[in-house]
This record gives structure tokens, sequence and C-alpha cells, in this order.
């Protein structure tokens, strides 16, 4: 399989005018003409970046490519699926389907962004001498980039619908601390493809270490506290970009985020009782003061799923746009904010804040712990099975 992709990037040369027939369709008729235009350009400008790269980035950032492309001039996967043994037009039809019904204009900037930090880490990466760390220029789960004072970290396992694995949240600690100390004003953490994120990767429960289950559900703990931890403690202005449903640990997260903007897509699940778990990233605490004792238990205790608009009107979510303008009007917002005084930001969140970290740290150890018990509950690893043998989704 790994000759046969290879074999297939070299013909296509990952470049877009190879890729089959390029026809730009007439674009949602709803967006602002200038807008449009300038989001053409981009992308148009994109497709000329990608045929400069020095370097070849790989069969699976190819597929990607591939895909954004394809959902950006024709719209969802439209072709029959190929055949078992048809592995490369399997694979590309893999990639074009999994990004489900994502708008064109959201495939046109997932695009344009994926270049943009193709072409900077590539560049960067062949600038940095040998033995650095990689994780300081190359992610495996995500994208990072940062300009106009803006650092992005977008979950990039978009056929697992940003499920988050171990390496993900290894990466996302990283890209935080690194964050933290960049040069860039805000941070915004957003999802690649059709889903923002659908929370922890229930294949995380699958390896199990020598000390069995037990060493297994302890070292889950550990991570999970460590990662609640680093957004407990993140220094600067932190948004999340809800660009789809968002899952599990995705959604309690945004408890400790300062903004939180969502695509009217978007949807808000934590299933926790039907996975025979329990409440973690501080929303034992954050969610019934934000949204009221009885509102919090719906969500985390009953696993009753809100739409954008619901959880806007709960305060879980700032506010919602509609899909076909979320990225261009957020990213104008937010590059609006990112120039005001950063010192000022910081310390007006700190302010914020500040008061509320200790209780947050304790209430993060705390269900960890209880977590930890969970996971060896039988309740737990049947849901788990049951996923995993496809005998049950949410
Ligand atoms: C160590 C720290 C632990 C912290 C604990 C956190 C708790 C949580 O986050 S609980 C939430 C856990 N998440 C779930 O239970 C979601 C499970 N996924 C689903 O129910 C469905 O996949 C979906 C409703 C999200 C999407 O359904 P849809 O039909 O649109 O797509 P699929 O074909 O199911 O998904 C595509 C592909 O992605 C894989 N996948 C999606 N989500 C997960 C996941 N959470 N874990 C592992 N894998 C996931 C799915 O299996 C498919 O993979 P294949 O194409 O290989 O079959």
């Amino acid at each position: 399989l790994a000759m046969a992709y290879l074999a297939w990037g070299l013909a296509q040369r990952w470049c877009p005018s190879s890729l089959q027939v390029i026809s730009f369709p007439v674009v949602q008729l709803h967006l602002n003409r200038t807008a449009m235009r300038l989001s053409q350009k981009d992308f148009e400008s994109a497709m000329n970046q990608v045929k400069l790269l020095k370097k070849d980035p790989g069969n699976e950032v190819k597929l990607k490519l591939y895909a954004l492309y394809k959902q950006a001039t024709e719209g969802p996967c439209n072709m029959p699926k190929p055949g078992v043994f048809d592995l490369i037009n399997k694979a590309k039809w893999d990639a074009w389907n999994a990004l489900g019904s994502l708008p064109k204009e959201t495939a046109r900037q997932n695009y344009v962004d994926l270049v943009s930090s193709l072409s900077s880490s590539l560049e960067s990466s062949s600038q940095v001498e040998p033995g650095t760390d990689r994780k300081s220029t190359g992610y495996e789960t995500l994208m990072v980039t940062s300009e106009d004072g803006i650092t992005k970290i977008m979950l990039n396992r978009p056929t697992k619908k940003n499920a988050l694995n171990v390496e993900m949240y290894h990466e996302i600690m990283h890209a935080l601390k690194a964050a933290s100390k960049d040069d860039s004003a805000i941070t915004v953490l957003t999802g690649n493809g059709d889903y923002y994120s659908s929370g922890n990767d229930l294949t995380n429960f699958t390896d199990i270490p020598p000390g069995g289950v037990e060493e297994k559900a302890k070292n889950g703990a550990i991570l999970l506290r460590e990662f609640v931890g680093c957004f407990i403690d993140f220094p600067k202005p932190l948004i999340a970009m809800v660009n789809g449903p968002a899952v599990g640990i995705s959604v309690t997260l945004l408890g400790l985020f300062d903004a939180v903007y969502a695509s009217d897509r978007a949807t808000f699940h934590t299933p926790f009782s039907h996975l025979g778990q329990s409440p973690e990233g501080c929303s034992s605490y954050t969610f019934p003061k934000i949204m009221s004792p009885a509102k919090a238990t719906e969500m985390l205790v009953f696993g009753k799923k809100l739409t954008a608009g619901e959880a806007c009107a709960q305060g879980l979510v700032t506010e919602v746009f509609p899909d076909s303008t979320f990225q261009k009007e957020v990213w104008t917002r937010l590059k609006a904010f990112a120039k005001l005084p950063p010192n000022a930001m910081r310390i007006s969140k700190e302010i914020i804040r500040n008061r509320e970290k200790e209780k947050l740290h304790a209430v993060n150890a705390e269900e960890c712990s209880v977590l930890q018990g969970r996971w060896l509950s039988d309740e737990c690893m049947n849901a788990v099975m049951n996923f995993l043998s496809r005998k049950s989704k949410l």
C-alpha cells in the first residue's frame, strides 16, 4: 500500500493542477462578493504555493490536500466508492468522503491554512539543526500556525473526527506551552474537517501496558490532569472556534476558554453516563456556574446534546455564526482583538481568572481520580467495547 501511495504521489506530484479537473464552480450566492473574490484569490495562490514546495509533504498530507481541493471545488464526495482492491482511488475517496458535508468555503479556507502551515513547517524544518525537537517545527496531529498576532492550533485528524489520541494530548500541551511564550497576543483552538472534535479517542483504551488495566487507568488520569492543567494555567486569551460538532472532553474544556465562537453547525454533547464515565475538564465546577446546576446536570449526567444556539443561550458559547460566514467573520474579529496591547490583555485575563485557579486545580485532581475508577468499571469497559466493535455510536 505504501508503494502504491508513493507511486501515486510521484505521478500526481501533489500539485492540484495535476489532480484531475480544475474548474471553479459557482460559489454560494449569499457570500459577500468581495470576500468571495479574496478567498478565491487566496485559494488560487495556495494552489500555486503547493507547486513551489521543495519537499514532498508525505502521502497523508497529499491525501488531505486532495480531499480539501475536491471538497472546495466540487462539494461533498459524489463519486461511487471504489472497490477494495483499487487501493489508490479508495484512499482518495476515503479522504474526500471523510469531509462529510463540510461547506466549500470552509474547505477552501482549510486548504489555504494547510498549505500555509506546510510552507512554514517545511521551510523551517529544512533550517533546523539535526536533532532539534521536531515538535517545535512540525506536529503529527495538529496544524499550528502563527500570524497577525494569533497562534492557531488546529486539531488535525479529520478522518477520525479529530478524536484526541495520546499523541494529540501531548502535542496540544506542547503547542500551548509554546504559544504561552511566543510573541502572539491570543491563541485559538479549532478543528480541521467537519468536526471540532469527537473527544477522547476510544482506542486509547486498547493499548494495555504490562501493569494491566489498573496501570492504564492510572496513566490516563496522570495525563488528563496535566493536560487540563495546561488550559487552567494558560496565560493569554484563549479562544475556541468550534467549527462543527464537539463531543466529550472537547466540550468540557470550553469552560476554561476566554471566548467560544461557534458555527451554527456545531453541537455540544457530553455523553458521560452513556459511556460509564464522569465529567472532566473542570466541567463539574464550571458548567453549573456557567449554566445553572440543573442545565449542567442535563448535559453532564443525562447526556443532553445542545445545538449551538442552545449552548449560547446557556452561556457556554459566546456567539454563534452562520456556517457560511463563520471563518470570515470570526477571523476578522480575532485579528482586531490581536492588535490590542498584549500585556493589558494578559493582565486582565489574570485578574478575571486567577482567583479561581487554585479551586480549578483541585477540581481537576478530583475529577481525574474519580475517572480513574470509572475507567475500571464494567459500565465503561462495555461502552468502549461496544463502540470498538461498531455496535454503538453516539
Ligand atoms: C486520557 C484522557 C481521557 C479523557 C476522557 C474524555 C472523555 C470523552 O471525551 S468521552 C467522548 C468520547 N467520544 C465518543 O464516544 C465518540 C465516539 N464516536 C462516535 O460516536 C462517532 O464516531 C461520531 C458520532 C463522533 C461520528 O459518527 P459518524 O458516523 O459521522 O463518523 P464515524 O464513521 O463514526 O467516524 C469516522 C472515523 O472516526 C473514528 N472515530 C470518531 N470518533 C472517534 C473516537 N472518539 N474515538 C475513536 N475513533 C473515533 C470512527 O471510528 C471512524 O473510524 P474508521 O473510519 O476507522 O471506522
